[in-house]
């Protein structure tokens, strides 16, 4: 059963579109993280679904509910983690946990909370004196204070470091793991890859791809990647049809490749006659971040889609 569904949801500004016609279902448990570039409509999406935003047109059931006109008993079962941090910065992690634990019919236990986003030591510290990164992990810990059903994340990891993102991510896992719905917008695709089921990406207000993020990735399938280590200008000599598709950056040689065992054939008869041992060898399938990015210009371009269809729950097609 669908816990989130659109169907033909738009939003206009004015006379500009900011999300047209866009339909998905999203079932309880799956996490699904949103891509899009800069302006594609994520926000405005999430916050109808979120009952922060009237649509313009079309359906919106989120547990079986029209956000817009939201009951409490559906607010009591949404959790969010907005793009801006709101937190009182005189209050300490306990108070604000407790503040907005109060709000709550059916809330998480505080120190279960504080565990889950790793904060158990700040817990006496006020908001105001925390690090970016933990002022971030107060963020998600109020929007799971309520023990929600589904939680909504709006780019919960910009402007962490490395580490601080990884143990959000741990956080949100912990979250999938207990059944939690999980709907994220994201600029980081290694992010989409390590958290989401399911991918949604978005060009200017248009759902362009929905799918697991191994589909996505497979939509280029046509293209492999095939890199090694070449010492000064010895790819001078690949044969043509290689050195066609060769890109060349900082020693590391990048075959982009359709078929994969004509052109390593090519390569090996070459790096046999050339004496190279095609140090760091790797083949592997376009990346998802080299997927998405052909995605996006495909859509902005108006060119035909991939052959491949992305198409999950609703009636959406790429
Ligand atoms: N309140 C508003 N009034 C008018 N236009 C708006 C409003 N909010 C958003 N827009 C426009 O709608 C479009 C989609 O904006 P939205 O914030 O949803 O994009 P986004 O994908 O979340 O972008 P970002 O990645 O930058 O957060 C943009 O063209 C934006 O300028």
């Amino acid at each position: 059963m669908a816990l989130i569904s659109a169907r033909g949801l738009t939003k206009s500004y004015g006379k500009h579109n900011a999300v047209t016609d866009v339909s998905f279902d999203i079932g309880e448990g799956e996490t699904v993280a949103m891509l899009g570039p800069n302006g594609a409509g994520k926000t405005t999406t999430v916050e109808i679904l979120e009952g922060f935003r009237e649509r313009t047109r079309g359906e919106i059931r989120v547990i079986d509910e029209d956000p817009w006109h939201a009951p409490q008993r559906l607010r009591a079962q949404l959790g969010f983690v907005l793009q801006a941090t709101s937190l009182e910065a005189e209050l300490s992690v306990l108070e604000t946990l407790q503040y907005y634990r109060a709000l709550f019919p059916n809330p998480r236990p505080v120190d279960e909370v504080l565990a889950m986003v790793g904060l158990e030591s700040e817990e006496k510290v006020r908001v105001g004196q925390l690090s970016g990164g933990q002022q971030r992990r107060v963020d998600l810990a109020v929007g799971i204070i309520g023990n929600p059903r589904v939680l909504f994340l709006d780019e919960p990891t910009t402007g962490l470091d490395p580490i601080a993102r990884r143990q959000l991510w741990g956080a949100v896992r912990t979250l999938k793991a207990g059944g939690t719905t999980v709907l994220l917008t994201t600029h980081y695709l290694e992010e989409a890859q390590e958290l989401a089921d399911t991918i949604m990406v978005l060009s200017d207000g248009k759902l362009v791809a929905h799918d697991s993020p191994a589909n996505i990735v497979q939509l280029f399938e046509s293209e492999t990647h095939i890199t090694f280590r070449a010492k000064g200008d010895s790819t001078a000599a690949l044969p043509t049809s290689l050195a066609e598709s060769a890109e060349t950056k900082d020693g590391l040689v990048t075959l982009k490749v359709g078929d994969v065992i004509p052109a390593l054939k090519g390569l090996l008869a070459w790096a046999d006659r050339h004496h190279s041992d095609l140090a760091g060898l790797t083949v592997n399938p376009a990346s998802l971040e080299e997927t998405y990015l052909n995605l996006i210009r495909q859509a902005e371009e108006g060119t035909a889609p991939p052959t491949k269809t992305t198409h999950r729950g609703a009636d959406t097609h790429v």
